[in-house]
């Protein structure tokens, strides 16, 4: 496989048989590199293909790998499942309103995991090119998405309970509205809110004519692996629902990194039931990708997130727009928790893997 083909945007070629990349254990991979392509199946693997950085940008492939899996298409939806996980992609038309489609692409993939049989949606990742733009009526597209997407929910919702997962909504350098999601089987989902700031459903009318559909973070735990995966939204410098610091990134950093820490302290946890063995810090953090509206802020946001997270930890910073027009960053990420006392586990639930540019060259 030329990784660095894949990620510049290329077309995967045949797998060379010491490195299978899309082979029958790969959920799906999503490219963060300089080119969109909507959603298909490649070597019998759902990939979508993100424009989320420059020509001359590293890039990375997010690759979910899970067991044995079966992959297939169904209308603009392109998915794998392997029994306990679905993984799907779903690319939205162009449109000069993009509401009427976000709801009926959103129904189709609810449809999808009802049929499927994983119904417990845990994670979802939506990339908005021209985020704070405005669409043909004047309504800014984020707002347009959010308020298809919140019908999709409604309107399922009146037939399935359909809790909202955590969730990512950022921008992208261009192409089309695309989305993945993460649902499971038999995982024991928990959906966590931030005691500092409001629900975002119930955020008010000003920020648009439905609110956003998600939750601060889902968990999704595997009592017989002995392992919890907490999966964190994209969280940024929002206190209760108003942007606070609107032109101080560092402030907006701080922010945005103690509600992370407010959302997986042991506080938090307790109060969703959630107990974990030792207390949860940014240091657990992993898989953090940081979104960062100007290019030229990128610098001291990494040097404040190093401080922040854990050496080890994957981090990855995109230069992309963010929901609200006055946020200067934005942070997710995901920790893989042992439950067990003795630290031991039985496998470690579902977690990315990050092929990243400088990983590809000796391909
Ligand atoms: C940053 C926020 O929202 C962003 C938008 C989201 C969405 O619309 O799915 C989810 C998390 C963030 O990416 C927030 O409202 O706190």
């Amino acid at each position: 496989m030329d990784y660095a083909n894949l990620i510049s945007g290329g077309h995967p070629q045949a797998l060379p048989e010491d490195r299978p990349l899309m082979n029958s254990r790969v959920l799906g991979m999503v490219n963060f590199g300089p080119v969109f392509r909507k959603p298909v199946l490649e070597e019998g693997s759902p990939f979508l293909s993100l424009r989320m950085t420059s020509a001359d940008e590293k890039g990375f492939v997010e690759q979910w790998t899970a067991g044995p899996a079966q992959a297939s298409v169904s209308g603009n939806l392109v998915y794998a499942h392997d029994g306990e996980y679905l993984f799907c992609a779903a690319e939205i038309p162009a449109s000069e309103r993009c509401r009427n489609l976000t709801r009926k692409t959103y129904l189709a993939a609810f449809e999808l995991m009802d049929e499927l049989g994983y119904p417990r949606l845990f994670r979802m990742w939506n990339y908005i090119p021209r985020i704070n733009e405005d669409n043909a009526d004047g309504l800014e597209i984020y707002r347009d998405f959010c308020a298809g997407r919140s019908e999709a929910f409604e309107l399922y919702g009146r037939r399935r309970h359909l809790p909202m997962p955590a969730a990512t909504g950022i921008g992208a350098q261009g192409g089309n509205i695309a989305f993945f999601f993460l649902s499971c089987r038999s995982g024991r989902v928990t959906f966590l809110e931030n005691p500092r700031q409001m629900p975002a459903y119930t955020y008010p009318r000003q920020y648009g004519p439905r609110s956003p559909s998600f939750a601060r973070a889902t968990c999704v735990q595997h009592d017989a692996l002995g392992v919890l995966n907490l999966y964190i939204s994209g969280t940024a410098s929002i206190i209760g629902h108003e942007t606070v610091h609107r032109s101080d990134l560092m402030r907006q950093c701080d922010v945005t990194l103690e509600n992370i820490s407010l959302l997986i302290g042991r506080d938090n946890l307790i109060r969703h039931g959630i107990e974990t063995p030792a207390d949860l810090t940014l240091r657990d953090v992993d898989f953090i990708k940081v979104y960062v509206r100007h290019a030229e802020d990128i610098p001291a946001v990494r040097r404040r997130c190093r401080e922040a997270f854990a050496p080890h930890a994957n981090i990855q910073f995109l230069n992309v727009d963010i929901c609200r027009s006055d946020l200067l960053v934005e942070i997710e990420g995901i920790i893989t928790v042992p439950l067990r006392a003795d630290g031991t586990q039985d496998g470690a639930g579902l977690n990315p893997r990050w092929l990243v540019h400088e990983e590809t060259s000796d391909q």
